[in-house]
């Protein structure tokens, strides 16, 4: 049974602790390369010395001395000892450095004196971003089933040890090149009770794959907000690119209502209650039309789909029902992970360190050709007695004169910040709209144009995007029936918030979704 690995008792916790913990210092692991630059510190790959096992070290960012030991850090540490499965990180230990850390060079480092904390993880070769960022990768059906499967045991497991993620995205889904996938970055994660509802914070989860009932204000709330992260990263894996790509929260909700209509008392019993329901709802009628937008998908892909896209969270599907779905038991089966292809490692932060260098070396290469100017090598050369179109100036031109194109901004564009708040998000340009309607005159969705809430308890959201300031057209940009995403075409290869999706190379590229 695909959900039998993931079934343990609820409070049947490993709390065993290792002899290490926290007693050895950093110097015991040699850095080879850093991996991952989050919102709370660097994450390198090492090597330990004695053993040479590799691991990641993630080192606790403690910018803010004064606030002491990020709550983060205490969270995502006291909740990844408690957890222990395949399907989740391993933190293996603490690791400490007391003095002086050393720079990239082994120096030193003049403003580093105050010594740090790394957690000490099992390595892992990709995030999903990352590995699907790769040039030429196509995931299969088998494939998708297998990392889905994956991901709904390590969820399911969570959730009956009662905690929630919280951040479910795909630089926060680790893969290793046996193809087993693992839930990562439990820094927003916490405990919760099935009995004792207490009040949470709804500013949690990235903007794409936050669910209605956060955005809408709603601070009691439970697993069903990470079965929503799920199914935006599904539809992804399904469709070739973000489904959601909100640039700030009214957008998002905007987006969410176009695809999945406007929530009301009769589909969303309570809705009317949740705090901001009133400042956002839809002033016109906006039908669901997911199995429309998506009708291109598989059939069962499609149904499983439609309950996590539940807008109400109380009918989302739960992480232990949508493994007995029956997407994963009709062909073709997920694949074995141990036959899916190996690559090199790819992180998210490495992909996108690759581009920013591609572009800056296009850049360096324009602005050569600005100060040395030669005839452009695809009109014919400017007759020029005696000269010769002058061909390669350098390793670094190709023979034609061009470079690569370049699939707009790193993938998942938004700048590195907190967790929440706009400044994380992408700042612009996913707009478009589905391409085979237009809503003619929407103007950013009907959002009602009443006062938006104050700050403090309400919605600090950022005016841009809403109402008259909307986007127009939408932006979602399904194509539908379309597996591949034409250049140009309403979702035009580049200036959206992500240049290329999460699940393969670009958006023109074709995605292995259809049968
Ligand atoms: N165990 C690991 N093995 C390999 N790479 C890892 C590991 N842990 C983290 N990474 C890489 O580092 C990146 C950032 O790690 P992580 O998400 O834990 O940090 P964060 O500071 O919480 O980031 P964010 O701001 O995205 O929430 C990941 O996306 C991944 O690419």
């Amino acid at each position: 049974m695909a959900a039998a690995g993931a079934l343990a008792a609820p409070g049947q916790l490993n709390l065993t602790e290792s002899p290490y913990w926290g007693s050895r210092s950093v110097d015991c692991f040699e850095k080879l390369e850093q991996i991952g630059e989050g919102t709370y510190g660097q994450v390198y790959m090492a090597r330990e010395i004695k053993t040479g096992e590799i691991v990641a070290l993630k080192k606790i960012r403690m910018d803010n001395e004064r606030e002491g030991f990020p709550i983060t850090a205490i969270r995502e540490i006291k909740i990844l000892k408690k957890l222990h499965h395949e399907n989740v990180i391993k933190l293996k230990e603490i690791v400490t450095s007391q003095g002086p850390e050393k720079d990239d060079l082994g120096k030193p480092d003049d403003n580093k004196y105050k010594g740090g904390i790394y957690m000490v993880f099992e390595y892992m070769d990709h995030d999903l971003t990352g590995l699907a960022d790769r040039p030429g990768i196509r995931f299969t059906v088998p494939q998708i089933k297998c990392y889905m499967r994956q991901l709904l045991t390590g969820l399911h497991y969570c959730h009956i040890n009662q905690v929630l993620h919280r951040d479910i995205k795909g630089s926060n889904l680790l893969i290793d090149n046996e193809g087993n996938l693992k839930l990562a970055d439990f820094g927003l994660a916490r405990s919760f009770s099935n009995e004792h509802q207490s009040n949470l914070t709804n500013r949690v989860i990235t903007l794409w794959y936050r669910p209605p009932e956060l955005l809408l204000g709603s601070t009691k709330y439970g697993p069903a907000v990470d079965m929503w992260s799920v199914g935006c990263i599904f539809a992804e894996l399904l469709h070739g690119k973000p489904i959601f790509p909100g640039k700030d929260e009214p957008e998002q909700l905007n987006k969410i209502f176009e695809l999945c209509g406007a929530p009301d008392e009769v589909n969303w019993p309570g809705v009317s209650k949740i705090p901001w329901y009133n400042n956002f709802k839809p002033t016109r009628p906006m039908k669901r039309r997911l199995r429309e937008v998506f009708r291109h998908f598989d059939r069962h892909a499609l149904e499983l789909l439609e309950r996590m896209l539940a807008l109400d969270p109380a009918q989302r599907i739960s992480a232990k029902d949508a493994l007995d779905a029956e997407y994963f038991w009709t062909d073709p089966p997920p694949c074995d992970p141990k036959s899916l292809p190996k690559y090199e490692s790819s992180h998210e932060f490495q992909t996108k360190k690759k581009r920013q260098q591609q572009r800056q070396h296009e850049e360096n290469a324009k602005r050569q050709k600005l100060q040395h100017p030669q005839p452009h090598s695809r009109l014919p050369p400017i007759q020029q007695s005696g000269a010769r179109p002058q061909m390669r100036t350098g390793p670094n031109q190709s023979m034609h004169g061009s470079q690569p194109p370049v699939t707009g901004p790193g993938h998942y564009g938004r700048p590195r910040g907190p967790p929440v708040g706009p400044g994380r998000y992408p700042s612009s340009g996913t707009s478009g709209g589905y391409n085979h309607q237009s809503h003619g005159g929407q103007g950013g969705g009907g959002y009602g144009s009443g006062p938006y809430p104050p700050q403090g308890r309400a919605p600090p959201y950022p005016s841009s995007g809403m109402p008259g300031g909307a986007p127009r057209g939408g932006g979602s940009g399904y194509g539908v029936g379309a597996p591949n995403y034409p250049p140009g075409g309403p979702y035009g290869g580049s200036g959206a918030g992500r240049g290329s999706n999460m699940m393969g190379g670009n958006r023109n590229q074709q995605y292995g979704w259809q049968q």
